[in-house]
């Protein structure tokens, strides 16, 4: 497939002594670079969301070590802090197991560049080969509705859920793409809806709440999402939302894939249950673009991912294998332990 076409963005940019980082909070208005020479600002720029999106976050950690390294600074307490970013997302502590591992081995500021390069390559090149493994699984002439966004502004380039669906429309698979508005950021509707018209790929926003009317109509036959988390039988935790999508899902015969590198995959976890579900600020719900929207003195409840059941999910597409109905027996087959 051309990618060229169809994948443009790249918002985690090394540049050999700082990271450059695109302001996923001012898009779709505002292109803004941030330039991160400490891991202090790495770990803000992941904790305020400039870059979000499981597998990127992890990836800039890995450039966060880095540039601890080069600053001199002691690595530990570095690993610490950048590892409390963000508690959900495997991701992140995956990528920093990794750049641990190469710091005990010796690695210097050179060698933990090429570790965090590859833990980047590794990311685009698995993105790639799941949106192949992904469309195959889709009938010519379907429908799908994606949530929150999982395209190259989320990952090393590419995207998983968003991958899936842009091999399947150059392939032919796919016709109409839907995307779900994802609030209270926004993601949907703001960073999806962007990637997508960039892409030059025909895609309708969607409320949140009209999932189950545009399931009923029979206009979509996948719910493609990414995922945080996925623990050892399956269980997958992901942006809140995606739990209710895959119960409406099942009820009107609408299939479901879960779609994420092998680095969100956390066989230490035995369920969802046991998954730690990020709270963000209730700010985020009352007021919109920084404008209060909500009466003063209203109170908000703001969990960011939720638990979709491995019983509600039809595949689980990986750079290693499609697992399709999963739970524990299936998933230790392809992973281990
Ligand atoms: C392929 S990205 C996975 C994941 O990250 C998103 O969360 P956030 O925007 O809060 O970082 C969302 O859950 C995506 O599905």
């Amino acid at each position: 497939m051309d990618y060229d076409r169809y994948d443009r963005v790249r918002a985690v940019q090394w540049q050999g002594d700082h990271l450059r980082l695109l302001d996923q909070r001012l898009l779709p208005r505002e292109e803004r670079w941030i330039d991160c020479s400490h891991a202090a600002e790495v770990t803000r720029a992941i904790r305020d969301l400039v870059v979000r999106g499981a597998p990127a976050i992890g990836i800039a950690a890995a450039w966060g070590v880095v540039l601890a390294a080069q600053q001199g600074e002691a690595l530990d307490p570095a690993l610490a802090m950048l590892r409390a970013a963000r508690p959900t997302a495997v991701n992140l502590m995956w990528a920093l197991d990794r750049m641990k591992s190469r710091i005990a081995a010796g690695a210097d500021a050179a060698a933990l560049a090429v570790e965090a390069q590859a833990i980047q390559d590794e990311d685009l090149a698995a993105n790639r080969h799941m949106g192949e493994l992904g469309a195959a699984l889709i009938a010519p002439g379907s429908g799908v509705l994606t949530h929150c966004n999982t395209g190259s502004l989320a990952t090393a380039g590419f995207g998983t859920a968003l991958g899936v669906i842009r091999a399947g429309v150059a392939g032919g698979r796919i016709d109409r793409v839907y995307a779900g508005e994802t609030r209270p950021w926004q993601q949907g509707a703001r960073l999806t809806m962007y990637e997508l018209v960039r892409d030059g790929i025909p895609a309708r926003l969607i409320a949140d709440s009209a999932a189950a009317h545009l399931m009923k109509s029979g206009e979509v036959q996948w719910v493609i999402v990414g995922a945080d988390r996925i623990a050892a039988n399956g269980d997958t935790a992901n942006k809140i939302g995606t739990y209710q999508l895959a119960i409406a899902a099942r009820h009107h015969g609408v299939k479901f894939m879960v779609v994420a590198p092998s680095s969100t995959v956390d066989m230490a976890t035995p369920d969802g249950e046991a998954i730690e579900i990020e709270m963000r600020d209730p700010a985020e719900l009352l007021a919109t673009a920084g404008q209060r929207t909500v009466v003063e003195g209203a109170e908000a409840w703001n969990p960011v991912f939720d638990v979709t059941p491995a019983g509600l999910i039809d595949a689980i597409v990986t750079e290693r294998g499609v697992i399709e109905h999963p739970n524990a027996l299936a998933m230790q087959a392809v992973f281990g332990r």
